[in-house]
């Protein structure tokens, strides 16, 4: 098996393989193709200018990595309008706030690696755009002067997006969007791709996104994918591997809540009370439920917000304008289970990890 690595020497030198195979029309004879790792910033650049002189089109995919079908769709949506593909793995230090989940967030880099290389040759038989590079790169190369900071003051140099920032997601991580929004400039800066890609599911993220390439004029695209589920409706995240049989059971209250609320919406309601109050009914009613069932059969949850929020500036409405539309979305966290059964269905660290939990829909103007 050959060593992966991309042409240049300061790339990683990874021991699996990830290559697929492309067929030579002239020879038939099939030629291994490379999926290249950068974790430098430079040899990447060198890279990018090659596609750039060679009229290629690059889409970028930036992720966390423990991929599942949500990311896969983006990779996807990325191939059907572009002809390279990159999709950069890195967990961003300063999106995480020092008392959240950096240390046990899952790291499955062998696992993403033959999702996207067999993804890759699926994209080679339906005649797509490739996944050209996967950057996955180290914190120093991110983070080249200081070392990351998460703190609330922060020293080092970051982009901050107010006030959609602050609010929701913002409110709770008050870190996050600081981060998210600093890094996404490094990872635009770095690949320069024409076009890059972010999913439905983290809602406030795209609308911080959007707005920080509208302010920094950034030479982008921004697409939005939406939101891949489970069958039983619940939204795909990295994060759910941690949550056993019962702890995901409990935990589509929250998509249920927000499917109540945007039928009331589609049934004719447009009052925020109203709409909200569908929503509320739901997790009310699961909370209690679950307070009076055995320690060894409930999993408690915390709701944290549901919102009802204009779909461009995520403030708060009183009434959805049917013309706008509007974004109905929700947080909970699922707190440890307290006592576990004889043989029970465990997630990742065994359900004692709490879980975060986010979901929304968006109304549809009409
Ligand atoms: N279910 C999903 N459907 C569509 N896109 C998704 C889904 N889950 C994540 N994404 C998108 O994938 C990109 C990378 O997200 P990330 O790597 O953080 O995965 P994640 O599942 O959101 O992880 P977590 O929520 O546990 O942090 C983001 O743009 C995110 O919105
Ligand atoms: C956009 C992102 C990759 C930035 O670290 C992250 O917030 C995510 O995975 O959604
Ligand atoms: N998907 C957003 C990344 C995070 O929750 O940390």
């Amino acid at each position: 098996m050959a060593s992966l690595f991309s042409g240049s020497s300061r790339a990683i030198r990874h021991t699996r393989v990830s290559f697929s195979f492309t067929t030579s029309l002239l020879t038939r004879r099939p030629i291994a193709r490379f999926i290249h790792i950068f974790r430098d910033v430079a040899p990447l650049r060198s890279h990018r200018r090659e596609l750039l002189l060679d009229g290629q089109s690059v889409g970028l995919v930036p992720t966390m990595g423990a991929l599942h079908h949500g990311h896969i769709s983006l990779v996807r949506a990325a191939a059907a309008e572009n002809s390279k593909v990159f999709v950069s793995i890195y967990v961003n230090p300063t999106q995480f706030g020092v008392h959240e989940d950096l240390d046990s967030y899952p790291k499955t880099w062998d696992s993403d690696l033959q999702q996207l290389q067999q993804l890759d040759e699926e994209l080679n038989k339906e005649g797509k755009g490739r996944i050209e590079a996967v950057f996955a790169p180290t914190t120093k190369a991110m983070y080249p002067t200081l070392p990351p900071d998460s703190t609330l003051p922060g020293v080092g140099s970051f982009v901050t997006i107010t006030p959609i920032a602050n609010v929701l997601e913002g409110k709770s991580r008050p870190v996050f969007f600081r981060g998210v929004a600093t890094v996404c400039m490094k990872l635009f800066n770095i690949v320069e791709a024409d076009r890059v890609y972010f999913g439905q599911k983290d809602v406030q993220q795209t609308v911080v996104i959007r707005r920080m390439v509208q302010d920094f004029h950034i030479n982008t695209q921004v697409r939005i994918v939406p939101t891949e589920r489970e069958p039983d409706g619940l939204a795909m995240s990295s994060r759910n591997v941690y949550l056993g049989e019962r702890r995901h059971r409990v935990g589509l209250v929250l998509s249920k809540a927000l499917r109540a609320a945007e039928n009331a919406y589609n049934m004719g309601r447009t009052n925020r009370d109203e709409i909200l109050a569908f929503a509320w009914d739901v997790t009310n009613r699961m909370s209690m439920e679950q307070e009076t069932l055995e320690k060894t059969e409930r999993a408690l949850f915390e709701v944290d917000y549901i919102s009802l929020a204009d779909p461009d500036t995520l403030a708060e409405v009183e009434t959805v304008d049917p013309k706008r539309g509007a974004i109905l979305s929700g947080a909970i966290k699922m707190l440890p289970l307290e006592e576990v059964e004889e043989g029970e269905k465990l997630g990742l660290g065994e359900d004692k990890v709490p879980v975060r939990l986010i979901d929304n829909i968006p109304l549809q103007p009409i």
